[in-house]
């Protein structure tokens, strides 16, 4: 019997990173080839934006995909997410050349906690919430903390590019397969402060750190690449990665509704205290997932280095959540 459809919301579905993300999840790539899905698409209440968004959900139909059991186009959140399932949060507006992450602060601070107040009224009590747009690690916090009826383990920012650029950064300095490398995480924040630990990565079961060998390359080439990634894509495209941002997304649902198998995966979430990230702060941490769950990976050791990096990425974080403060 095939399975009952689901509903998956995505805000800024007219926008780059929906144009890249719409087509995966309708095909069946995030939430698998027997999983129907109804998209309920969100824009902005403004002519060019709904007028785009016509033309994707055009396009959509014509691919005539045969999981995609329905599309909608809402200009109000509270309509967009009535019952949803999932709900990927990526309209915001973007960073420009120059800009940091932290500066999209205030101007995108309002657009969550309007929506986490919308996921509280009306998603299903199950919803597993990702936000994409920037800064991701605190929207996610200010939607968690608008939405005080739904669990908070429920909200998560989007760490897994920056655990997928790490990983292709590794392979080729190591000449490794992308694929075959293990237990690689992202602590931190979605900013240049993140910390990209490879110290327990393992290809065919022997240690990445001992093959790569190179503390200099860490700290001076590795870190650095991995950081500020995204504004290197910036200045060569003069716009922010959307293609690589969409497939991260993917992945990061897909692992998280379908299970990593063991594996780690790079998500941020709302801490327990766990490794001294005081609770409540939405932080990238080491997971397993299963079952629909995402697990903290607990017990690892924390060297001085790591810890020095960690503290900074906190410290980061802890301020953006100090300057929205007085929106909660
Ligand atoms: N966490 C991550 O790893 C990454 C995050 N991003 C972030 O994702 C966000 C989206 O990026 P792009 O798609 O490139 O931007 P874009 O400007 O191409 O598209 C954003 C879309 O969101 C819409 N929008 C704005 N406010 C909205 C609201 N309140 N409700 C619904 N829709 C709204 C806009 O009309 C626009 O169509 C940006 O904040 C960007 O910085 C981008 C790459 C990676
Ligand atoms: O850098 C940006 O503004 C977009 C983004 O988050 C990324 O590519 O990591």
């Amino acid at each position: 019997m095939s399975k009952k459809p689901v509903r998956v919301a995505v805000t800024g579905a007219a926008g780059q990173i929906g144009y890249a993300l719409l087509f995966r999840i309708a095909s069946g790539e995030m939430l698998g080839k027997d999983q129907p899905v109804i998209l309920q698409l969100l824009e902005i209440p403004d002519e060019k934006a709904q007028n785009a968004l016509k033309g994707v959900i055009m396009e959509l139909e014509d691919c005539a995909f045969p999981l995609l059991a329905g599309i909608e186009a809402h200009s109000d959140p509270m309509t967009a997410f009535k019952d949803t399932d999932y709900a990927l949060l990526v309209g915001a507006r973007p960073r420009g050349p120059g800009m940091e992450r932290a500066d999209l602060l205030a101007a995108n601070a309002q657009i969550f906690t309007a929506q986490g107040k919308a996921l509280n009224a009306v998603a299903s009590r199950n919803v597993k919430v990702l936000v994409v747009g920037n800064p991701a690690n605190t929207n996610a916090y200010i939607a968690m903390k608008s939405a005080p009826d739904l669990p908070a383990k429920n909200f998560t920012a989007m760490l897994r590019l920056d655990h997928n650029r790490a990983a292709s950064q590794l392979a080729a300095k190591g000449g490794f397969k992308v694929g075959d490398i293990k237990k690689l995480t992202v602590w931190g924040n979605h900013s240049p402060t993140m910390y990209a630990d490879y110290r327990f990565a393992t290809v065919d079961g022997k240690s990445v750190k001992d093959a790569i060998n190179d503390q200099a390359w860490n700290k001076d080439v590795f870190l650095p690449t991995v950081g500020k990634r995204g504004a290197a894509i910036i200045a060569a495209r003069g716009l922010s990665s959307a293609a690589s941002a969409a497939n991260a997304a993917i992945d990061h649902m897909r692992d998280w509704a379908l299970g990593s198998k063991g594996e780690w995966v790079t998500m941020g979430v709302p801490s327990n205290g766990e490794y001294g990230i005081p609770a409540g702060i939405v932080f990238g941490f080491p997971v397993t997932t299963e079952n629909g769950e995402y697990k903290i990976v607990e017990g690892l050791a924390i060297d001085a280095f790591s810890q020095e990096c960690i503290d900074k990425t906190l410290a980061e974080l802890q301020g953006e959540q100090d300057g929205v403060k007085h929106l909660l």
